[in-house]
């Protein structure tokens, strides 16, 4: 084979779900050894085309080839194993095995009966052969984010596969997190892995990829090396018009407006400690902080997801009843969870019905909500935040993973609260859309909401009025607006003074 040989192409793909046509005569070609990014808004085809990559749904026009031969039958799930491996965003780790059984699942029985001493054995050699140090014997469920990844990793290459998809794996990774990552994946290149990487921060596809495919509106728009399309061309083919950075909107804070929401000596053993907090109306306040800084586990606690072992939250003046969402939420606060999958909507549910769960009590009475009024409110919701979908009907599951996440902040502001809470609201979502969701916290904080924006990316963090950064659980620093990158960083990792 050539340099130049191809480890996978998709050629002329189309796909339709009843009235959407998620790609329309669509194709990539990927070069062997090459890391190739895919990017395009949400909703852009991705996640369909990553479908029929991997064998779980046949395209209804185009073929797929692997190294030049045409893609196995969809039935034969080994043959596809030994071609291609995805790492999704959503974990397929069953939480309740332990590592071990997670590695040879699906094919412990290849000579007869399972025998779980010799399968533990063989899980340490394959997990010391791709060098992940995790232990063989623990529950997959008490693995984080990036040793569940890199488990999924060693699972694919031990099928023998040679090309690898990884969906957007860094949208729930912290920045050194993010870099060991790349690391691995410089090192895979180097033994040769073909790789396809999907990722909205694209400052990501410059630092790993060698080239990069734009999809539109289920359309392949071009494809380059990632050395002769600049940044701004990206965005442009991404949306099709010149898109200008976000403007953060300059907003001076009350300092007599009243605190919707505080914290007093709150503590969970091992997560955080002593965290004291005042959120006023009108202010955001952001925390950041490392993967292990206990931000994500203080912000759980604010709305009641976690209890803490000592101390109080208050919102709104009311005291709320530790660990308890819905007292939480009848006491006026909106939140966008971190595992929007789990917590975030319910997927059988209408775009309509989901935003509107909160407000059910207003839009009609005595707990009858009109389908009529919930669709218009549905219908403004899609469009202040520019969610892509056939209509206010459209259940949440058949949504892109971005345009899903837009309903989970919907949610969260349809009962206009007066405090509210939000994880990583910009995870997995592309560059326009992350414009109108920090539009939409910034407006709610124009109508006087308080706001705690959780987020790993500093982007976000500048709409903040100020930022709280934690190290091991301690509040360290609050840092006034107009901080530099280097400064946030430094404190992030507690070497600043
Ligand atoms: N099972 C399905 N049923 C109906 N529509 C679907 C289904 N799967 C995807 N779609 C639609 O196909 C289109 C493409 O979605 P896809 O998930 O491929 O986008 P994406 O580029 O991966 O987006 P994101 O960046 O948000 O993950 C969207 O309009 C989506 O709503």
């Amino acid at each position: 084979m050539t340099s130049s040989a191809k480890a996978v192409e998709a050629l002329g793909i189309t796909k339709r779900f009843g009235p959407t046509t998620a790609l329309n005569g669509a194709g990539i070609a990927i070069t062997e050894g090459e890391t190739h990014a895919l990017v395009g808004r949400n909703g852009a085809g991705k996640s369909t085309l990553v479908s029929i990559l991997t064998g779980l749904q046949r395209p209804d026009e185009g073929e797929v080839r692997f190294g030049g031969e045409l893609a196995p039958p969809l039935a034969d799930r080994d043959a596809w194993r030994q071609r291609v491996a995805c790492v999704y965003q959503k974990s397929t780790i069953i939480p309740t095995l332990t590592v071990a059984e997670n590695l040879f699942l699906n094919r412990q029985t290849d000579r007869g009966a399972i025998r779980w001493g010799v399968l533990r054995t063989r899980a340490r050699q394959l997990l010391e052969q791709y060098g992940v140090d995790v232990d063989a014997d623990i529950l997959a469920g008490d693995l984080g984010v990036e040793q569940r990844q890199l488990v999924e990793i060693a699972r694919a290459l031990s099928f023998g596969a040679r090309f690898i998809i990884l969906d957007e794996p860094t949208a729930q990774l912290d920045g050194p997190a993010i870099q060991r990552l790349f690391e691995r994946m410089r090192a895979l290149r180097e033994q040769g892995v073909t790789m396809m990487f999907i990722s909205h921060h694209l400052e990501e596809v410059y630092e790993i990829c060698q080239s990069v495919s734009v999809f539109r509106d289920a359309r392949h728009i071009v494809t380059a090396q990632v050395g002769d399309l600049p940044h701004d061309r990206l965005v442009d083919a991404m949306t099709g018009e010149t898109t200008a950075a976000y403007e953060y909107r300059s907003r001076t804070a009350d300092a007599s407006a009243p605190v919707v929401l505080a914290a007093r000596g709150l503590s969970l053993g091992g997560r955080y400690e002593n965290v004291d907090l005042a959120v006023r109306a009108g202010e955001i306040v952001g925390l950041a902080g490392s993967g292990s800084s206990g931000k994500v586990g203080l912000a759980e606690t604010l709305v009641g997801l976690r209890r803490a072992d000592t101390g109080a939250v208050t919102v709104n003046g009311t005291e709320v009843k530790p660990g308890d969402v819905p007292s939480v939420l009848a006491a006026g606060l909106g939140f966008v969870p971190q595992d929007r999958h789990h917590e975030g909507f319910v997927p059988l549910l209408s775009i309509a019905e989901n935003a509107t769960i909160p407000i059910a009590h207003k839009l009609g009475r005595y707990g009858v909500i009109s389908p009529a009024r919930r669709r218009a409110h549905g219908a403004r919701m899609i469009a202040e935040l520019d969610i892509k979908t056939t209509g206010p009907d459209q259940p949440v599951a058949d949504l892109s993973g971005g345009n899903a996440q837009k309903v989970v902040l919907a949610r969260a502001l349809a009962d206009d609260p007066r405090a509210l809470v939000v994880i990583n609201p910009t995870a997995g979502v592309d560059v326009k859309a992350k414009h109108s969701l920090l539009g939409a916290v910034e407006d709610a904080a124009a109508r006087g909401t308080g706001a705690v924006l959780v987020s790993d990316e500093l982007d976000d963090l500048r709409i903040c009025d100020r930022v709280l950064v934690m190290f091991h659980g301690r509040v360290v620093k609050d840092v006034p607006r107009g901080w530099t990158d280097t400064e946030l960083v430094a404190a992030m990792e507690g070497i600043d003074d």
